[in-house]
């Protein structure tokens, strides 16, 4: 499994080997002959899957050397400077530029970093160019502990470390590192990921292992500190000057002897069980349910990730799941590797709903058909521009009168949040906004609350693990499955009064142009563009649309009700730049920068699909020195990003002063993600954003919000906690300002 980046010793041979030594002192774990064996030699920026980097790591301080079978040798050096200059050199005798007896006759060779002290020598004559040993280096305890070394030990280097003269029995005297001391060239190397299928690469490669083996799991006992080098199967035959090196084979080396298989023939970057993130250990059929906290997993999730890291494999039932935890992790995935975590991973309960097509659920060039489709659609009809914004000004009038019907009494917010949301997504989906008094609008927008409430139950959670069992046995998804069919119901009857109105023309909405790119497309046989996949899309909007911002608006209220500072603050600063009555527009934001830090604060704080929505890995993906195989769910975890405590000051706070610099201006942060990232990232962000400052300043613009329970009765903690944070609901008052 993939450890970490280990500290070794490279030596560079007079024969052009380059050996990978643990430590000063210890025969080489890994012998790679340049000339023959070594395909190429790829610096770090072209490497595609480049591992997490130590702390200090940069990507070009890192090369690697491609080995025959996919397998390479990844190694970092201290700086991006004696990365270049270790290229040059293995370059140059890889190519056989410089052959290596040449820069043995230059005694000025290099790299010229040894395990003793520099030799008079080797500073006058040696080459500007080439990387140079640290003082840290040099002083190494394990350099300075030699005298008690396995090598002393042994019957191969009997002399004292800095004698010159003494010539060592068992060793060629081409060998830059046990030959003559004026020829020592062994090289404080470079830091080389152990482990994993990152590092797997050539590292198993002994010619002290028996030919035949080709057991993924063969220790190295005689590669332990304690054995000489005449038990490795014959004196000098580890050497790298021996014959064996023309015909190398590659096993498995526990190198620390802790059953942690740093190394194994594990053809470059393809899979095997091991390479695995790490994780909890699962039961069969049942995975990590028994110890996963049913009504919030991302909790559970977080605390294995102490355990266990950022990248780590959990078990939900039979399902396997690569959890990304944190910041650097998701954003890597989602935006550095974007090409290959795109996938949506099969979400059982919404299979059922949506029949198995749509935008929300789709991979593979339907994904892009209908994305493509959707964004461009979206724009045409104004979404982030001036069109959209007169659409939500225009709704927020509405709501504004209906919440000076309920005459400062206490009401419950939700559906008056909903209606208003819902009908800017149906003027541009429908081409109409439906009237607040119309029932069966309120009884669709009932409808698609409940099913969010229902995919976020442990209810709804079990549906998507065991969804055959839970088909046959008696439950409220039944009953889901059925309302969810007048909603179907409905759009079908809009997609049919459309076809009979459309004008080719002046497409008036999304369903429109999905008409007509249907017509258009017809005798493609490729062609996504069908009645499915319309009314799916058209689902998926609606639904998607209505509640995740009714819920953020609903949510806001709340927190400004627990917070009346925060709010009076609000109103201060919109009374200032907008005053009491002029419609605010979004040019306002620039101007409301505290307004616009809380907005963005609630939504942080909100944390509303703490999982995101599934992803997959539609092939096998190498990730950090893992592979995430074909067919895992991917979970890059929105929660743990938006309350990284390496990104955010207070991250269990409610505090906007995350958005403001010292001066009270609005301030960015890359780790604010409630809409995810990458090409898969919400299609609705800009709209959505619209809407929560339109709404949100008109409201505060001409209320003031408070709850019967005055701010301490406010509960903040949601109800549900798994697809999505779903808050209480609650009563408020709005009394006119
Ligand atoms: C506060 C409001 C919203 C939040 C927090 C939100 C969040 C998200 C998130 C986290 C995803 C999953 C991204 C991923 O898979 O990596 C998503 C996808 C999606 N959202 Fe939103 N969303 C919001 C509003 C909207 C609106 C207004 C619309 C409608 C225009 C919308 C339509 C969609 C669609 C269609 C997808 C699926 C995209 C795809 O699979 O390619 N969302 N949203």
């Amino acid at each position: 499994m993939f450890k970490q980046w280990k500290e070794k010793y490279l030596v560079l041979t007079v024969e052009g080997n380059l050996m990978v030594c643990r430590d000063a002192d210890s025969p080489p774990d890994q012998v790679v002959a340049l000339q023959s064996n070594c395909e190429s030699i790829v610096e770090g920026k072209e490497i595609l899957d480049l591992p997490r980097l130590p702390s200090g790591g940069r990507r070009d301080s890192c090369f690697a050397l491609i080995l025959p079978q996919d397998k390479f040798l990844l190694l970092m050096s201290d700086s991006p400077d004696e990365c270049t200059q270790w290229l040059k050199l293995l370059r140059k005798v890889k190519e056989g530029v410089t052959s290596p007896l040449a820069l043995k006759r230059q005694q000025s060779i290099t790299p010229c970093i040894t395990d003793r002290e520099p030799l008079p020598d080797v500073s006058s004559d040696k080459d500007p160019s080439s990387p140079h040993l640290s003082d840290k280096g040099l002083s190494s305890p394990r350099v300075r502990s030699r005298e008690n070394s396995f090598r002393h030990r042994g019957s191969i280097n009997q002399r004292p470390p800095h004698s010159p003269t003494v010539a060592p029995a068992l060793r060629s005297a081409d060998c830059l590192r046990h030959g003559n001391s004026s020829d020592v060239r062994a090289v404080r190397a470079v830091c080389l990921l152990m482990g994993g299928a990152a590092a797997s690469s050539a590292l198993g490669y002994l010619n002290s292992c028996p030919p035949a083996s080709s057991n993924m799991a063969v220790h190295a006992p005689e590669m332990t500190h304690s054995t000489a080098f005449s038990e490795m199967g014959g004196g000098s035959s580890y050497h790298a000057c021996s014959q064996a090196i023309e015909s190398p084979h590659f096993n498995s080396f526990d190198f620390e002897g802790d059953s942690d298989f740093d190394a194994f023939d594990c053809g470059g970057w393809k899979r095997k069980a091991s390479s695995l993130p790490p994780g909890p250990v699962a039961l069969p059929l049942i995975g990590n349910l028994p110890i996963m906290d049913k009504r919030a997993p991302f909790k559970s999730f977080m605390q294995w990730s102490k355990t266990y890291g950022s990248v780590m494999t959990v078990y939900l039932g039979p399902q396997r799941m690569v959890v990304l935890v944190g910041y650097d992790t998701v954003k890597e995935a989602l935006v550095d590797h974007a090409e290959h975590f795109t996938g949506r991973a099969p979400i059982p309960f919404l299979i059922n709903v949506l029949k198995g097509y749509g935008l929300v659920i789709s991979n593979g060039d339907r994904w892009r058909q209908l994305r493509r489709f959707t964004l461009t659609t979206l724009r045409d009809f104004g979404m982030g521009r001036k069109r959209m914004e007169q659409w939500i000004q225009e709704e927020s009038r509405h709501l504004l009168k209906s919440f000076e019907e309920t005459k400062s009494t206490p009401f419950d917010p939700a559906f008056f949040l909903s209606r208003a949301v819902s009908n800017v997504i149906c003027s541009l989906v429908f081409g109409q906004r439906f009237d607040y008094e119309d029932k069966n609008f309120l009884h669709l927008l009932q409808i698609i609350s409940r099913l969010v409430r229902f995919i976020s139950s442990p209810q709804g959670q079990l549906y998507n693990i065991f969804p055959k069992l839970m088909q046959l046995l008696p439950g409220r998804h039944h009953a889901m499955f059925k309302e969810i069919d007048d909603v179907r119901a409905f759009v079908m009857k809009k997609v049919k009064e459309h076809e009979q109105n459309l004008d080719f023309s002046d497409p008036k909405d999304f369903i429109d142009c999905f008409l007509i790119k249907l017509k258009q497309e017809k005798n493609n046989p490729d062609t996504e563009f069908h009645k499915d996949n319309m009314l799916a899309t058209v689902l998926n909007l609606f639904v998607a649309g209505t509640e995740t911002t009714s819920t953020t608006l609903r949510y806001a209220l709340m927190l400004l009700i627990k917070h009346p500072h925060i709010q009076e603050q609000m109103q201060r600063e919109i009374d200032r730049v907008i005053g009491q009555n002029r419609i605010p527009t979004m040019d306002d934001r620039k101007s409301l920068p505290f307004t616009d830090a809380v907005i963005h604060e609630v939504q942080r704080y909100l944390d509303i699909i703490p999982l995101n929505v599934p992803h997959y890995a539609t092939h096998d993906i190498s990730f950090r020195g893992y592979i995430i195989p074909k067919d895992t769910v991917i979970i890059p975890m929105l929660h743990s990003v938006l309350r990284d405590e390496g990104q955010w000051e207070t991250p269990w706070t409610f505090n906007p002063e995350h958005f403001l610099d010292a001066n009270g201006n609005f301030k960015k942060n890359p780790a604010f993600i409630p809409f995810s990232a990458g090409k898969r990232a919400c299609v609705g962000e800009s709209l959505a954003r619209m809407e929560l400052f339109l709404f949100i300043v008109s409201l505060l613009q001409k209320f003031s919000f408070s709850s019967p329970k005055g701010p301490d009765g406010v509960d903040l903690s949601p109800e549900l906690s798994s697809f999505g944070n779903m808050p209480r609901f609650y009563d408020l008052m709005a009394s006119p300002r």
